[in-house]
């Protein structure tokens, strides 16, 4: 394995939060240690009650663009970034096309490759659901990755905890990514794919483990007075969902979920579906994840590998962006409405991706 600990722990990645409020919240502070500020042998009188009052306007500010984000990202909401016109729609649809329509394309441009299948979980093999504990993939979709998976290398790639994400999905032939790619195993037992009698075990972020569990136990304290919000461990990285959350109480969570992280520069913040994402700064992500599994199932420098991401969620993102990078496969992004995407094709929800893995499935079948 090319990748080790070290190198994916040697620096903070500021590419995919929504913001990194706790380094700059960690410099400003800082101000108060230090002597007052000298220019030209004059000193500039910075009182304390300014700098205080900066640093509250600063966190006002900060509040404001969580909330603004957390209304633009939600669908249905008017001040959402989804709500295009007709227009802007088909043309959205003409740079992404449906990836059943489109089939045929798909099939020709993997022709002499090996495909490569990686998996989101969450709004991509099962419907987004009020309760993150019940969000089960129904027995027609499990059959038809467990069909995929004897087809082609297959991993699931997760926001949730690795032990989680398997209890829902139950198919210990595939390769598992969860906690954002920080936490990878190998298949438990027959697949064909898998590479030696080694397992494959990787977490980038194990000395994270206690930091996260502190923050977990502090975001449950904090938010148990907002009703509907729900902290979830992923173990090496925290939920906090909102979905439940009526609007109005918003600022009031984005105000408890910063007094929490605050005190931790080495977390950041990133966004997903109705969910604030609390994770370590360490540069690793889906897309991250991705290459590690290819290079784990041996095409690390090949350029007859196809790999395709299918996900829902911002972070997919980092994994369709590492896809254009190499020119090799595609994403396919699952959403009913135009977003900003670096995927390639689209599917409108979990239905449509079975439909695809099952055409996948049966091309195989019919080329062998
Ligand atoms: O990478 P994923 O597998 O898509 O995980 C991302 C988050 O998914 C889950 O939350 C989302 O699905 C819930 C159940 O449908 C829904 O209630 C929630 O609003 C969605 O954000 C999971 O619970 C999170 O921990 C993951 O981070």
């Amino acid at each position: 394995m090319g990748m080790t600990k070290e190198n994916a722990a040697n620096g903070c990645d500021n590419n995919s939060g929504v913001d990194m409020i706790p380094d700059l919240y960690a410099a400003s502070l800082s101000m108060y240690t230090k002597p007052p500020l000298v220019a030209s042998g004059r000193h500039i009188t910075v009182t304390r009650r300014k700098l205080l009052k900066n640093l509250e306007v600063n966190s006002t500010q900060r509040i404001t663009s969580w909330v603004d984000s957390m209304r633009a990202s939600s669908p249905t909401h008017p001040k959402s970034t989804h709500s295009l016109t007709e227009d802007n729609s088909s043309s959205w649809m003409l740079h992404h096309p449906s990836a059943l329509d489109t089939f045929e394309q798909i099939i020709d441009a993997s022709q002499g490759k090996q495909i490569v299948m990686f998996l989101d979980y969450d709004g991509t093999l099962s419907p987004i659901v009020d309760d993150p504990d019940r969000a089960f993939m129904s027995n027609k979709m499990r059959a038809t990755v467990k069909k995929l998976a004897r087809r082609f290398p297959t991993a699931i790639v997760s926001g949730r905890c690795r032990d989680k994400v398997y209890s829902f999905v139950r198919l210990g032939e595939l390769y598992y990514a969860g906690s954002h790619g920080m936490d990878i195993k190998g298949p438990a037992k027959g697949s064909k794919y898998k590479k030696g009698d080694q397992a494959v075990l990787f977490q980038p972020a194990s000395e994270f483990l206690p930091m996260i569990d502190e923050v977990n136990k502090k975001l449950i304290e904090k938010t148990k007075s907002t009703p509907g919000a729900k902290v979830e461990n992923n173990k090496f990285c925290v939920s906090v969902h909102y979905r439940c959350v009526d609007e109005k109480e918003w600022t009031e969570l984005a105000q408890q979920v910063r007094s929490v992280i605050k005190e931790y520069p080495k977390l950041r913040l990133t966004q997903g579906r109705k969910v604030l994402e609390i994770r370590p700064t360490i540069k690793w992500d889906k897309g991250k994840a991705l290459e590690f599994l290819l290079e784990s199932l041996g095409f690390a420098n090949c350029t007859n590998v196809f790999p395709v991401y299918i996900g829902d969620d911002r972070t997919d993102e980092d994994a369709f962006k590492i896809l254009r990078a190499r020119g090799q496969g595609f994403g396919i992004l699952v959403s009913k409405f135009p977003k900003d995407t670096n995927a390639s094709y689209s599917l409108q929800e979990p239905e449509e991706v079975m439909n695809f893995l099952q055409r996948l499935v049966e091309w195989k079948r019919l080329n062998l």
